[in-house]
């Protein structure tokens, strides 16, 4: 863990949304921020981030927001980012001495060639917090999100090791793990891990929905598992417009595996080949059960409890308020189908192991018939 070396007086946080706004909430709890200015496109926006104490000032003016600054933090959608570098390389002699300008985009190459020496006073350090999640906008900022999350820096060869090691040092205080990357190797692996994913879900689900026109019955049986697997699905559409169209290099060749993927299990049923199928399972599942359980990777665990109940629109407020009273944050609760005077069943879902945990115990203690889920 580095040490904080200096004092950041003034952020400027360009994009107050979900991300942009929960990184500058972690920083600020750090303590290492003197003060700090708001920049979006929105008026309402801006109003609602210096409400919600997500930033000392705001503004809709680039050009005054990074007066001065020390360090620029670029969290808006990824088809803004690269303009936005280029606006404020045109900008440099008017930031703070040493300034440094990190982004939060989900893709990296892109974002770093834009950067590259265009800057020489200031510098640019690419950086991918992967902690996020389906919701968007700075209503659903979160001063938590970065803790434990893997945080990935993507330093050029221009990027001084000085630099990097303040802004990484900056970053690790709010719990965040820092991951050193290039670009192109960040690209190609949440290619495979993050972006595939969503397109498949994506798909999966549109293949459902097709069908529920005229059988509501998919509906139905949809809801539990196949939401829960099909999550990320719910994502900004515009944010996953931007990540296919900038990853394309590296989604397109991974979509044509998966094509020639699935013609050969296609063909492995129709031919009804039993020890082949089974292999494929097999060997699935075996790597997926090595993964690690716990930590955080690029995309959200979420952390499940069940609660068995009697009358459960006046538990859930009981409920609620027991959790909150011990700062235990719920991220969703849901209401399983029950038939009248028959015990109901609520799911809360917490972001992290700990509140799940801490919730299982609290509402055992508290005589609630509660059932663990991973
Ligand atoms: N959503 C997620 O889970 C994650 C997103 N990211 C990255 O974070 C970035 C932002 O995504 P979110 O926070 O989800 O989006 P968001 O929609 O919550 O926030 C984006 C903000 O940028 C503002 N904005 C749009 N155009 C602007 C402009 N020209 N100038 C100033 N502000 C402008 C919007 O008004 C909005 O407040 C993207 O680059 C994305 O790749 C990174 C990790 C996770
Ligand atoms: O919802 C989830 O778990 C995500 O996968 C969120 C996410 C979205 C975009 C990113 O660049 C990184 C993480």
């Amino acid at each position: 863990m580095l040490e904080s070396t200096r004092p950041f007086k003034r952020l400027c946080l360009i994009g107050c949304g979900l991300i942009g706004g929960s990184v500058a909430l972690a920083l600020k709890a750090t303590g290492q921020i003197e003060h700090s200015i708001g920049v979006d496109i929105d008026d309402t926006i801006l109003d609602m981030a210096v409400q919600l104490g997500v930033v000392d000032e705001a503004t809709t003016d680039v050009q005054l927001g990074v007066s001065q600054a020390d360090l620029i933090v670029i969290a808006t959608p990824i088809s803004v980012t690269q303009a936005m570098i280029e606006k404020i390389a045109t900008l440099e002699d008017t930031l703070g001495d040493r300034a440094i300008i990190t982004d939060v985009a989900g893709i990296k190459s892109t974002m770093v060639d834009i950067a590259d020496h265009k800057f020489t006073r200031a510098a640019f350090i690419g950086g991918h917090p992967m902690a996020g999640s389906e919701k968007s906008g700075i209503t659903a900022a979160n001063a938590l999100l970065l803790e434990n999350a893997v945080y990935v820096l993507t330093p050029s060869s221009a990027t001084s090791t000085e630099r990097l090691h303040e802004l990484m040092a900056l970053l690790q205080a709010t719990g965040a793990r820092i991951k050193i990357l290039t670009p192109e190797t960040h690209d190609r692996v949440v290619a495979a891990i993050s972006h595939v994913p969503h397109i498949i879900a994506s798909l999966l689900v549109n293949q459902v929905e097709k069908r529920a026109v005229s059988e509501p019955l998919y509906i139905e049986l949809a809801a539990g598992g196949f939401r829960d697997i099909t999550r990320i699905a719910s994502s900004d559409p515009k944010l996953w417009r931007d990540t296919c169209l900038e990853n394309h290099k590296e989604i397109v060749p991974l979509l044509e595996e998966w094509i020639e993927n699935i013609q050969s299990l296609t063909d492995m049923i129709k031919k009804r080949e039993p020890v082949s199928i089974e292999s494929l399972f097999a060997k699935s599942r075996d790597f997926r059960d090595a993964l690690p359980v716990k930590s955080t990777g690029a995309i959200r665990a979420v952390y499940s409890v069940m609660v068995v109940v009697k009358d459960v629109p006046g538990l859930i407020g009981q409920i609620t308020t027991l959790l909150g009273e011990s700062s235990i944050s719920i991220r969703n609760i849901g209401i399983l189908e029950s038939r009248e005077g028959d015990d109901g069943q609520l799911l809360l879902q917490f972001d992290t192991s700990d509140f799940a945990d801490r919730a299982f115990l609290m509402l055992q203690q508290n005589n609630y018939h509660v059932i663990a889920q991973q």
